[in-house]
């Protein structure tokens, strides 16, 4: 079993992710793992905080000479905006005699629900941690477990294929080309010409105050026949996937394969024919989005992930102060007016996070020598159905 948990404030010191449970042996580079920090912090739409933070891991235990030990992996990364925030988020000191309180919940924000249930007076008690910053941990760990996939050949993109009611039509089916084209855009969508109109859908929301969501979809290629299991729900991957990505901040629908469009057709225009090549099963089409049962089924994993607009509003809603219970607009922090590129870099590594665990669990071992041997002799053993 693999896990995790993470701890942190947006403004506070900094964010810290402990990973336990990965096998031992497994050489990692920091470098990748600080390559998935800067692609989250990417994309157009992001507020100043960007310009402010350049996220890099410092590992404190676990790792010696490149490579994991077996045990707790402990990483942290620090948040430079701290330095101007060291007297309304101190750590000890009494709260300075200036500090304004956030008393106007945000509409779509923890704010409201979290004040009332955890009988906050300030809403920053609220939104430090329930702030998309912390998906910057949940990355770090997803970039370790994509590391371990690597090592057994399997791997992940995500590209955007929606922004503000802008949609993607045209987007290479080839991996390299997709990524590629992903890569080359602003907003990570691989249609250029939709990526163009994306981008002056965000001005246009920018301008007015106004905020939009997404949707992006996430690839994982080279998944063997057997993750997940449809012998309990809570064991099914289709299950455990959708659960982790709503789980991101501003999720709001997750699709497998074909996904809602599946209850639009006939069975016949959904379900994907068998076939076999004389050494292995084959599917000429990809509906199920490599699940049948909640079990990877060798085809592709696809999985598309709806993003709710960002809910700060330059251009805020009416809210209610909770100190007079008067009608005030809702506050305005610092903000994103579309964060649906980085989701779609926090999205793929969560999904690295939820196949790898169910990796570790089919193949087990505590060093990443003693999995190698265990997925030789399925993989002779699938050779053989
Ligand atoms: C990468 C990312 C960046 C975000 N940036 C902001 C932001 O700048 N301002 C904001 O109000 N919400 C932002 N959000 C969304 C809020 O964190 C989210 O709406 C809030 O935590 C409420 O959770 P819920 O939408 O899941 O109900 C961001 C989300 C993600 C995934
Ligand atoms: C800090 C990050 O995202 C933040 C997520 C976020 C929110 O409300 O979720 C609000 C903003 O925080 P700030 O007011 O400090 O700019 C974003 O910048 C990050 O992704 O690293």
């Amino acid at each position: 079993m693999i896990r995790y948990l993470t701890a942190g404030e947006s403004h506070g010191p900094g964010l810290t992710v402990i990973v336990e449970g990965f096998p031992s042996n497994l050489p990692v580079s920091r470098e990748q793992i600080d390559e998935q920090l800067r692609r989250r912090q990417q994309g157009y739409g992001r507020g100043r905080r960007q310009q402010i933070e350049s996220d890099r891991v410092e590992v404190t235990s676990g790792i010696r000479f490149g490579k994991t030990l077996g045990t707790p992996i402990t990483m942290h990364i620090t948040n430079r905006d701290f330095t101007h925030w060291t007297e309304k988020m101190a750590v000890w000191d009494a709260p300075p005699e200036n500090l304004k309180q956030v008393t106007r919940p945000r509409p779509g924000h923890a704010d409201l629900a979290g004040a009332i249930k955890y009988d906050h007076e300030d809403i920053r008690d609220v939104l430090e941690r329930a702030s998309a910053r912390n998906t910057a941990t949940v990355v770090a760990a997803g970039a370790l477990a994509r590391q371990l996939l690597a090592r057994f050949g399997i791997e992940l993109t995500a590209h955007v294929v929606e922004i503000g009611g802008v949609r993607a039509t045209c987007i290479p089916s080839e991996w390299d080309a997709l990524i590629q084209a992903a890569d080359a855009s602003p907003v990570r969508c691989a249609d250029a010409e939709a990526s163009d109109r994306m981008v002056a859908r965000i001005d246009e929301a920018k301008a007015k105050g106004d905020t939009v969501g997404g949707v992006f979809e996430i690839v994982v290629r080279g998944c063997p026949v057997g993750l997940g299991s449809y012998a309990h729900p809570d064991r099914r991957l289709d299950g455990r996937l959708a659960g982790a990505l709503m789980s991101i901040q501003a999720i709001k629908g997750v699709e497998i394969g074909l996904g809602f469009e599946a209850a639009r057709r006939f069975g016949s225009q959904v379900h994907d024919a068998i076939a076999h090549d004389g050494s292995r099963y084959l599917r000429p089409t990809n509906g199920a989005g490599g699940l049948e049962g909640g079990v990877t089924n060798g085809e592709p994993i696809v999985v598309r992930v709806a993003m709710k607009p960002i809910s700060t509003l330059y251009t805020p809603l009416m809210s209610v102060d909770m100190k007079t219970k008067q009608p005030e607009p809702a506050a305005v922090e610092r903000s994103d007016y579309c964060a649906v590129p980085a989701a779609s870099v926090v999205g793929e590594n969560v999904a690295a996070w939820v196949v790898a665990e169910a990796f570790v669990e089919k193949f087990g071992g505590d060093s990443v020598e003693q999995m190698e041997d265990h997925v030789r002799a399925y993989q002779a053993r699938v050779a053989r159905r």
